[in-house]
């Protein structure tokens, strides 16, 4: 490896140090399972506060002790050191792929490609490894391994978390259609769909998540650059979240209609929570889709909020609607934000509390034969529409062991009696398999590709 003095725009880089590595621990919290941080930052951070807090971005930005305090001037800012936010780093192997599980990050890039012509099995799997060996590499805080943009120049890891998944076409195009499970056959057609089939499906999809917005720009461009003659982009998204730090303490996130959003979500601590959002291990299903095992499924909408109309709600009006308070996230049946909703309550007006029209109402597991999903959205804004309404709402992307278990179910019934329906509009749809985390030297997907 490259002494640092030579490529002053190496960025963190965790494994260089033995003093670093014997410091680092996994902090496994129910909210962020595969993020590794180091003792002494935690030390020197929180503190008493926790890790949980760190691993949130929860830490007023105080800098911390660096890995980088006699690295040149540059090589990690001004100071010679990060701040956790960007020295948080999230592990690329695992028995799961990143981004599925960990934090809601603050920028985000969703983009599809499709294999070139002529391109199938073996230019996949060549691209897959490029891929894999990039994301290796930029989610441990380094340069990628070609001629490095330097977009990213200073920063550390910062969360990056880079995810890929296979669409239903990516079968056809490598000769896999007989390893392809039935859980990518296509979704059903929903009455409210106003989806563009350009900004939908694709053979490939890649998901990018991080804290800090070049070090996410840095990563689509690495990629990007790296599909080569291999495969082209067929559409991408833009998405963003709450950065950490932004509120006193972490907190659920807030969408664009100003409303809590992800409370019902299913925890990494519940029992169900893996059999729920995890392909398992071993089977069920045929010997052939068994690469899948410890993969998931992925349902990404763009969907457009209809904000002017939205914004012209009372606050009560709104309430309704959703069947929790906006401020608090609460149920309108009382109690705090985690308070289980009493769908059975009934007003003095003789109705439900939660209307029965009510979203929350409608997409809880209790009124979908137990259907849950993990969902982890971006919020997105691309400017104004030819209407003057704001182009803006939610890459809604939601994680399911099944999708005829879980956002099948949901989406039916929504489609049939939401409240929110007059408020959104779902523009785009793509549903991918998304294998399982890689080993230690193999890339994502080498188990379909070479299995
Ligand atoms: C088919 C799945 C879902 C779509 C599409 C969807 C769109 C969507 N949702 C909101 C805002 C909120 N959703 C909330 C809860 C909630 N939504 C779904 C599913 C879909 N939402 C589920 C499964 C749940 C959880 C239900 C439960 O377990 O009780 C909430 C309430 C807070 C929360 O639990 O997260 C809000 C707010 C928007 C704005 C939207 C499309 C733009
Ligand atoms: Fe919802």
């Amino acid at each position: 490896m490259a002494d640092r003095r030579d490529r002053p725009y190496l960025r963190h880089r965790p494994d260089d140090r033995a003093e670093e590595r014997e410091d680092r621990l996994t902090s496994v919290t129910e909210s962020n399972p595969d993020i590794e941080i180091s003792r002494r930052r935690l030390l020197g951070t929180v503190g008493a506060a926790g890790a949980a807090g760190l691993a949130l971005g929860a830490t007023g930005g105080a800098l911390v002790h660096s890995a980088f305090d006699d690295s040149p001037a540059g090589a990690a800012g001004a100071s010679g050191s990060l701040a956790s936010l960007g020295a948080t780093h999230v592990a690329f192997e695992g028995e799961h792929q990143a981004g599925i599980t960990t934090p809601l990050q603050a920028k985000g890039h969703v983009l599809a490609f499709d294999l070139a012509p002529g391109a199938g099995r073996k230019e996949a799997a060549a691209l897959m490894r490029r891929w894999s060996d990039t994301a290796r590499l930029l989610m441990a805080g380094k340069p990628s391994s070609g001629a490095d943009s330097g977009i990213a120049l200073d920063a550390g890891p910062s969360s990056l978390t880079i995810t890929f998944g296979f669409g239903h076409s990516f079968f056809e195009r490598t000769g896999l259609a007989s390893r392809r499970p039935t859980a990518l056959d296509p979704l059903p057609d929903f009455s409210a769909d106003r989806l563009d089939p350009q900004r939908s499906n694709g053979d490939l999809w890649v998901q990018i998540g991080a804290d800090d917005g070049l070090v996410a720009f840095h990563a689509l461009r690495a990629l990007q650059k790296e599909a080569g003659e291999a495969a082209r982009v067929r559409w991408q998204m833009n998405g963003f979240n709450r950065s950490p730090g932004a509120t006193a303490a972490p907190m659920t996130a807030r969408n664009l209609m100003g409303q809590i959003d992800g409370t019902g979500n299913p925890k990494p601590a519940q029992p169900d929570f893996d059999k729920r959002v995890f392909v398992p291990a071993a089977g069920p299903g045929p010997a052939e889709h068994a690469w899948m095992g410890g993969g998931s499924y992925a349902v990404v909408r763009r969907i457009r909020m209809l904000l002017d109309d939205w914004d012209k709600q009372s606050l009560a009006q709104q309430e309704q609607v959703i069947g929790r308070t906006k401020a608090t996230g609460a149920p309108l049946t009382g109690g705090t934000e985690t308070t289980k909703m009493a769908l059975d309550k009934i007003g003095p007006d003789g109705k439900p509390v939660i209307a029965s029209n009510a979203h929350a109402r409608i997409s809880a597991p209790e009124q979908n034969g137990g259907a849950a999903m993990l969902r982890r959205p971006f919020s997105f804004h691309d400017g104004i529409a030819a209407d003057g309404t704001p182009d803006a709402g939610l890459l809604f992307i939601c994680w399911q062991a099944d999708p005829l278990r879980g956002f099948v179910p949901v989406q039916r019934k929504l489609d049939r009696g939401d409240a929110l329906s007059v408020f959104i509009r779902h523009e785009s749809s793509g549903l991918y398999a998304v294998p399982p985390g890689p080993r230690d030297g193999e890339y994502v997907g080498q188990r379909l590709l070479e299995g």
